[in-house]
């Protein structure tokens, strides 16, 4: 028996490649039925079933076979014809449905955990199925066929003897046109996916199947034109029988996990949250699936199709989730080698080995992304005396590695999640740019009964490139906090070491050495962070701790050892600076986002004049992007004020100090960033976890800022009351000493008024 090519293995069917291996479910997968377990609130799918979504009789391809899709007489006689065939009495019946167009509604009040269904295996479509046309059957078994391309073509064979096949009522309630990204053309993938990477997965899948389809053609149809003619099987009828498959073939593990077409069972619509699968039931001999929940007379009944990806749901099924309300949702990110890197070669090389490339896409979630991403970012981002550890990246990149999970770098750990976060808001600009542009895009078309098909695929372009930016956007904030929280760690080091440094400085001072001390605020643009050298108790109480190291510490490279001390710090994290103003200080905070919220406050700490203090407070006027004044506080000791971003941009805060002494103040400012800021109050854009969650660290942030603020107030009243104390001392002294000049004084004075008095008496 001949064997089918190798082309026909490896096409349709789950690759071993190690980026398969890291997407959730295997591309031929439909309704994987996994166990149930928890129950979850219904919440419902969104569905284009309105009248601009519907596809005209026109557009419908040249296939003789089927029914529009949302033709309720021919499942009815589906129905009739199951009843007869063998099905048992159900509690749902086929209808018109707000969701999924066609769908089974319960007809009278189930239970949950109730089996339902019970479609015996004499009704269901398997490779195992026998051929009406005996002679193709015996053909395609003897050349070894696999399942996917065999189901295919046995589904093109039965359809093509209409009432002489017996599957003739089944194939009649199929849609002429399943709705597949298998239908979209080239110019509508390019036009409408340009953002997504589901544009790559849908031509890689388009390109399987012709090429199925071609393999086909070329090794057993040609040779058997009468079995198997062109005007039946061909690309057009391939691409029917594949998007039906797509959309409706299921996989029953206890079956062992054999591929089927279950008629009736395949009328069941999709939802995110519900947790039921179809499985083979060895008790009632039938395919089946639990209820997760009840259902009342009326109420459409939902299976899950699997826990997939917005963008697997519209791949196969050709529909996509209402934003927020898919808990699996992923988007896949491209991460690149970078072209200028002089280890290019032995990255890529690394990369190959281990069955990866550049570009190599990874699935984010709103959760977070997965490790064989930041090993891969780690690989990107290594310097050429990491080279040891390249292999060792790129294998745990490609999943394959058992260790990847301690797989940690502190010393580029900032730059591999600043590159994530580059590729993140790479991905996030091309996505904001097809969605301001789809608002006029292209439908000045010329044939107006395009103009409705038009109108649906950019609505589900439209839909999918939001809900896969709203991922983006949580990464891009999740890494954010991240760096920032590293480099305010950072910062704690750098105040460390000026704190050592000015110990220094002070020590030579006492023995008797000149050194020019003095503060120095640097800002970094880089980092956003500013670093200021004053000598802090914590700093010296740590330098003495870590004495005993100080000549080890001096040996390592700064960065590492900025890092290392990081970590010891990194748990005071509160970022804002300290410094003396003369006349006139301006200091600039870059906002990314329209909408963030920007917290400023500041504290006057203390004044230079050990006899003076200064009550009439500073001046900070705050200027926006285009130089507009945004706020100002004049003469103020303290003010703490927080404003909506109008405009993104660097916006800048100046002080001015109208006093004649130099004065010490506590600036702190921070941008508070939720990515969906304006959509905040909608609930159902949320998982309403993720949600409280953002909530929770926003207000931590927030408490910080807070906490910080007081802080600084704190140190003012301190300061306040140490100068007052050490007034009243000096006041006390000055009366004290005046009393006692006093009393001397009028001691002498006495004393010559009764020598006086006694000189005048004896003469
Ligand atoms: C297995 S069939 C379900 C029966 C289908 N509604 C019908 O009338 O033939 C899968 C197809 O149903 C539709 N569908 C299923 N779940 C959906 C949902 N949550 N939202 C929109 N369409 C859905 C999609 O067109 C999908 O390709």
């Amino acid at each position: 028996m001949a064997k089918a090519s190798n082309f026909l293995q490896s096409t349709l069917l789950p690759s071993s490649s190690p980026l398969r291996n890291l997407r959730t479910q295997p591309l031929t997968l439909s309704f994987p039925p996994l166990p149930s377990s928890r129950h979850r609130p219904i919440i419902h799918c969104s569905v284009f079933a309105g009248e601009t979504t519907k596809r005209s009789a026109e557009e419908a391809p040249d296939i003789s076979w089927g029914c529009e899709i949302d033709s309720v007489e021919n499942a009815t006689s589906l129905q009739r014809w199951l009843s007869d065939s063998g099905l048992p009495p159900q509690k749902m019946a086929i209808d018109k449905v707000d969701i999924g167009e066609r769908g089974l509604v319960a007809s009278q009040n189930l239970r949950k955990g109730e089996k339902l269904l019970f479609v015996p295996p004499s009704l269901v479509i398997s490779a195992d199925s026998v051929w009406t046309n005996g002679e193709a059957g015996e053909v395609m078994k003897r050349y070894d066929v696999p399942d996917w391309p065999l189901l295919a073509s046995y589904l093109i064979s039965e359809a093509s003897l209409q009432k002489g096949s017996r599957w003739f009522n089944y194939i009649s309630a199929l849609p002429r046109q399943p709705y597949s990204l298998l239908y979209w053309t080239r110019t509508e993938l390019d036009m409408y996916l340009e953002a997504s990477q589901i544009r790559e997965r849908a031509i890689e899948r388009i390109t399987n199947v012709v090429g199925t389809y071609e393999d086909l053609r070329s090794r057993i149809f040609s040779k058997h034109p009468n079995l198997f003619p062109k005007e039946v099987f061909n690309d057009e009828t391939f691409k029917w029988s594949f998007g039906i498959l797509f959309s409706r073939l299921v996989r029953l593990p206890s079956m062992d996990g054999r591929f089927a077409l279950v008629p009736w069972a395949d009328m069941l619509n999709h939802n995110c949250e519900v947790e039921t699968y179809l499985d083979y039931d060895k008790s009632s001999k039938g395919v089946v699936f639990t209820a997760d929940r009840p259902y009342q007379p009326g109420e459409q009944v939902f299976i899950s199709y699997g826990n997939k990806s917005n963008g697997e749901l519209l791949l196969s099924y050709g529909f996509v989730p209402r934003e927020g309300t898919n808990p699996s949702d992923s988007v896949e990110l491209a991460m690149s080698l970078r072209k200028n890197d002089t280890c290019y070669k032995e990255k890529l090389d690394a990369l190959k080995k281990h069955g990866l490339s550049t570009p190599q896409c990874f699935p984010v979630r709103i959760t977070g992304w997965p490790l064989e991403l930041m090993a891969y970012a780690y690989l990107v981002v290594s310097p050429p005396d990491m080279s040891n550890s390249f292999e060792e990246m790129a294998k745990a990149a490609s999943n394959k590695s058992s260790t990847n999970k301690d797989l940690k770098y502190p010393e580029i750990e900032e730059e591999a999640l600043q590159f994530i976060l580059d590729s993140c808001e790479t991905s996030i600009s091309k996505y904001s740019r097809f969605l301001k542009e789809s608002g006029s895009m292209d439908l000045d078309i010329t044939s107006p009964k395009q103009l409705n098909r038009k109108a649906f695929l950019k609505q589900l372009a439209v839909d999918l490139s939001t809900s896969e930016r709203r991922i983006l956007y949580r990464a891009q904030y999740i890494l954010r906090r991240r760096l920032r929280d590293i480099r305010s760690g950072e910062l704690k080091a750098l105040r460390l070491f000026s704190g050592i440094r000015n110990f220094f400085k002070h020590s030579l001072c006492l023995s008797g050495l000149s050194v020019k001390t003095g503060y120095i605020v640097s800002y970094s643009e880089r980092t956003r962070s500013f670093s200021l050298p004053t000598v802090f108790f914590s700093d010296l109480s740590l330098f003495i701790v870590f004495f005993p190291l100080n000549s080890l510490i001096l040996k390592m490279s700064l960065k590492a050892t900025i890092l290392i001390l990081g970590l010891v710090w990194s748990f005071q994290a509160a970022l804002g600076i300290r410094f003396v103003i003369d006349r006139e200080e301006c200091f600039s905070h870059k906002a990314e986002y329209e909408g963030d919220t920007l917290h400023v406050s500041f504290v006057v700490i203390k004044s230079d004049s050990q006899w003076h203090f200064n009550e009439d407070g500073v001046d900070l006027v705050i200027h926006g992007p285009t130089g507009e004044q945004v706020h100002d506080f004049r003469e103020q000791i303290s003010a703490k004020h927080d404003f909506v971003v109008q405009k993104k941009g660097v916006y800048r805060f100046c002080f001015t100090n109208k006093s004649p002494y130099h004065e010490t103040i506590d600036f702190d400012v921070q941008l508070g960033h939720f990515a969906y800021y304006d959509q905040h109050a909608k609930d159902e854009h949320f998982t309403p976890l993720m949600e409280q969650i953002s909530k929770l660290e926003e207000a931590l942030y927030n408490i910080q800022f807070e906490q910080h603020w007081l802080e600084a107030q704190t140190d003012r009243q301190a300061i306040v009351n140490e100068n007052m104390s050490k007034r009243a001392v000096h006041k006390a002294l000055f009366e004290s000493f005046a009393l006692i000049g006093a009393s001397v004084f009028q001691v002498y004075l006495l004393r010559r008024l009764f020598e006086r008095k006694l000189g005048m008496s004896r003469v």
